[in-house]
């Protein structure tokens, strides 16, 4: 691919922009949507082959793939009357905006493919999950981190409700800390055990030769301190709400 573009340059726009860059090598042109002015000024800047277009249908004119980007209620404005050649092809980013609902907008018959990319695509550390299979993308996202490619929106959008999750995880540890200043620990103390606590969490993810279950089995001393947390607090009751507001989620997503 010589050429990719980006409609809606914000967070995760320039997330992409940074992991495309940040990698070394030969890596394709960027054409970028002027909203979000000073973040796409300021990439462009900063990198060689990243260029600020006039407009969208710029974006659209000068790249092969075009991954749209901005804010679900922001995508009429934003692709409505654009004109496209059948041959490109589109990457929705766009959470809950299904591909026939985005076909309706562009009304061409170019490829449309679904993906969600985090935003730790810029260290090419994060799997994106892709919708249909479709090689050149997910060879894209391959570079950044990893590609789970699925065949229906249906699987989609559960991977896509599982991205929902992040900011109560850390709402989570924020509630431990604050637990612990009420008892008198001095906030920069708390702080900075309960993210050491949690970066052990995270490093033992990456050992997949253990399923979840049993890594918590492996940090829980039978009838200790975890196994009491664990089954009075994340009790069936919790879980059970839990998955419903997953399954909420999930029939917004659709
Ligand atoms: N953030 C994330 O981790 C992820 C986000 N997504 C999806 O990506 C999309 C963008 O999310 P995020 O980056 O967080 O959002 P941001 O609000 O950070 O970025 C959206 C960008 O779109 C721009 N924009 C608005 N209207 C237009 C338009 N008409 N033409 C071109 N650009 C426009 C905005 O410009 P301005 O600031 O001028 O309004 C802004 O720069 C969402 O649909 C989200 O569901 C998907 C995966 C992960």
């Amino acid at each position: 691919m010589q050429s990719i573009g980006i409609i809606g340059v914000g967070e995760i726009g320039r997330a992409i922009v940074e992991g495309l860059r940040n990698g070394g090598g030969a890596s394709p042109d960027v054409f970028l949507s002027p909203r979000g002015a000073r973040t796409a000024a300021e990439l462009s800047e900063r990198f060689e082959g990243v260029h600020v277009c006039a407009d969208n249908q710029e974006v659209v004119d000068r790249s092969e793939v075009v991954i749209i980007a901005v804010r679900r209620q922001d995508h009429h404005e934003a692709l409505a009357g654009l004109k496209m050649d059948d041959d490109m092809t589109v990457v929705n980013l766009m959470a809950g905006i299904a591909t026939d609902d985005l076909r309706r907008t562009l009304a061409n018959g170019a490829p449309i493919v679904r993906a969600i990319p985090l935003p730790a695509v810029r260290e090419r550390r994060s799997v994106t999950v892709t919708c249909p299979s479709h090689p050149v993308v997910d060879s894209l996202f391959e570079q950044l981190g990893g590609v789970l490619p699925v065949a229906d929106e249906g699987a989609f959008n559960v991977f896509s409700a599982l991205t929902g999750t992040l900011t109560a995880h850390y709402a989570y540890l924020a509630t431990l800390t604050s637990w612990a200043t009420g008892h008198g620990i001095a906030p920069d103390a708390a702080d900075r055990y309960v993210r050491g606590l949690f970066q052990n969490v995270g490093r033992s993810l990456s050992d997949e030769t253990r399923p979840l279950y049993q890594l918590a089995a492996d940090h829980e001393t039978p009838k200790g301190n975890n196994e009491r947390i664990r089954t009075t607090w994340f009790d069936p009751a919790n879980t059970a709400a839990l998955k419903k507001a997953l399954d909420g989620l999930l029939v917004d997503l659709q």
